[in-house]
């Protein structure tokens, strides 16, 4: 199978607080280095997305959420490698948030969130969080 032919499913958490949505920067020695993302991560083999998300914020920020609505998936071809993103608006159930991957996060309100250098898959996913919160169902 060549390279070009991975595909991966992957979680990820906006995670709301106080009208702000949390954004997390890839370390430099991650894939797709320094680009913004939503905290998640990879759904191993057995879990659901639910799970697979509640595992990696324990593991990569030290925190344990709440999860509410998932947001519609977004695949992606990037040049190694295929995405489809499973996003789901969470909270912060307890926990202070622990940086054990990410190079920064940052806090910002929904409106704002473009203006960060996000990766490729993420742009609908932001667009599909924007249209709910026009929407006003948050
Ligand atoms: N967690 C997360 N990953 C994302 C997002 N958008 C996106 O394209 N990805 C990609 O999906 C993959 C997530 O897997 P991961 O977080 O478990 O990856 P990792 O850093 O361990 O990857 P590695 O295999 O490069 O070490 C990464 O390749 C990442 O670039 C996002 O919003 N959140």
């Amino acid at each position: 199978m060549s390279a070009k032919a991975i595909h991966i499913n992957v979680t990820c958490a906006i995670i709301e607080q106080d009208g702000l949505v949390l954004a997390a920067q890839r370390s430099a020695a991650m894939s797709l280095p320094l680009k913004w993302e939503f905290p998640g991560g990879k759904i191993d083999p057995g879990e659901t997305p639910e799970e697979c998300l509640r595992r990696e914020l324990v593991e990569e920020m030290g925190i344990h959420v709440i999860i509410g609505k998932s947001l519609p998936t977004s695949m992606h071809h990037y040049p190694t490698f295929a995405v489809t993103l499973h996003p789901f608006v969470c909270s912060i159930n307890s926990g202070v948030i622990v940086l054990h991957e990410h190079a920064a996060i940052v806090w910002l309100p929904p409106e704002k969130l473009h203006t960060l250098d996000w990766a490729e898959a993420d742009v609908p996913v932001i667009g599909s969080y924007l249209a709910e919160c026009k929407a006003g169902f948050r």
